[in-house]
């Protein structure tokens, strides 16, 4: 891991989505925004209202001069700041305090959640720069995903999350499981290092080993290797799927003959049918897309 330092750090502004997890945050922010005032930062607060907004307040904070942004929600306010910075033009390191229902990303990376943990953090002024996933104009933190189950995330209304938090995603995969058992979907899978045309059951194209909650589903992937990790998991018969989803709790799924797991830097992903395609947790638009990596794109406290 290679460890920046930033230097001279004053100019805070905290970017929060209010409904994001549990909504148990204001309290959180209340404490870091005190702590950080203490200390000699200039806090400013802004909560989003509606999609994008995080993003819009991200390119504002480039052009004005804040000197650090502190994302707070999921991962989709994650993925806004992320995609903000990039349009801004301006790396602004971001302190990410994770809020939401899953929080893959943070999760992965470990980030601290207790206000002083997460304050001291920031004023210890270790940073990382890690990669970012693009599709067109859109980026991802963590995951760009299709197929089986891929679309619950972005179905939960944000109601079932506030009120059952993770439940609220089981309980939708449940409901989803009978419908989506036997979809297969035809693709044209182009890369460097896997081509082919076949019926496939779902693919991942991630940053981080941490999806949809499961901690090993990519198991050999690194934020910063300037690399995406794919998982291709091919139309299978029932037992194979069962043995493959237990699996995934350990990382061993990736062995199965009907997993196909490589890292690449670039994939493009076709199909003549109509797939959806989640980005970091919300609907990210159809087939086809070409997915590639932009290394070290994103500076992160750590
Ligand atoms: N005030 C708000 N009320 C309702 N929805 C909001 C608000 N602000 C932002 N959003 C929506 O929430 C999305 C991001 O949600 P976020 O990922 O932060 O939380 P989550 O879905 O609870 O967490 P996770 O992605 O970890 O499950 C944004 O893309 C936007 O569409």
């Amino acid at each position: 891991m290679h460890i920046g330092k930033v230097s001279l750090l004053k100019k805070v502004k905290v970017i929060y989505n209010p409904s994001s997890g549990r909504q148990v945050i204001q309290r959180r922010i209340d404490e870091i925004c005190k702590i950080l005032l203490d200390n000699g930062y200039i806090v400013g607060k802004f909560a989003t209202k509606e999609k994008n907004d995080a993003m819009q307040e991200a390119i504002r904070c480039c052009k004005e001069d804040w000197d650090i942004i502190v994302a707070c929600g999921g991962d989709g306010t994650v993925n806004e700041v992320a995609t903000g910075i990039i349009i801004g033009g301006r790396k602004i390191p971001v302190a990410i305090l994770a809020a939401g229902t899953v929080n893959d990303f943070a999760n992965y990376m470990g980030l601290p959640k207790g206000s002083k943990e997460f304050c001291d953090m920031i004023m210890d002024e270790n940073t990382i720069d890690v990669d970012l996933g693009k599709w067109e104009d859109k980026y991802f933190v963590n995951v760009a995903a299709g197929g089986f189950l891929t679309n619950v995330a972005h179905q939960v209304p944000t109601e079932s999350k506030n009120a059952l938090g993770r439940m609220a995603y089981y309980l939708e995969g449940l409901k989803e499981i009978p419908k989506q058992m036997f979809n297969g979907i035809n693709v044209k899978i182009s890369s460097e290092e896997y081509t082919s045309e076949e019926e496939i059951f779902l693919f991942l194209v991630s940053n981080s080993s941490s999806i949809g909650g499961f901690k090993m589903l990519a198991p050999k992937a690194q934020v910063e290797d300037g690399l995406l990790d794919c998982i291709i998991i091919r139309k299978s018969e029932i037992q194979d799927i069962v043995s493959i989803f237990i699996n995934i709790l350990t990382g061993e799924h990736v062995n199965h003959p009907n997993v196909e797991y490589f890292k690449t830097r670039k994939i493009t992903i076709e199909s003549n049918e109509k797939v959806q395609v989640d980005i970091d947790g919300e609907y990210g638009g159809t087939l086809p897309a070409t997915f590639e990596v932009v290394p070290r794109s994103f500076k992160i406290f750590c």
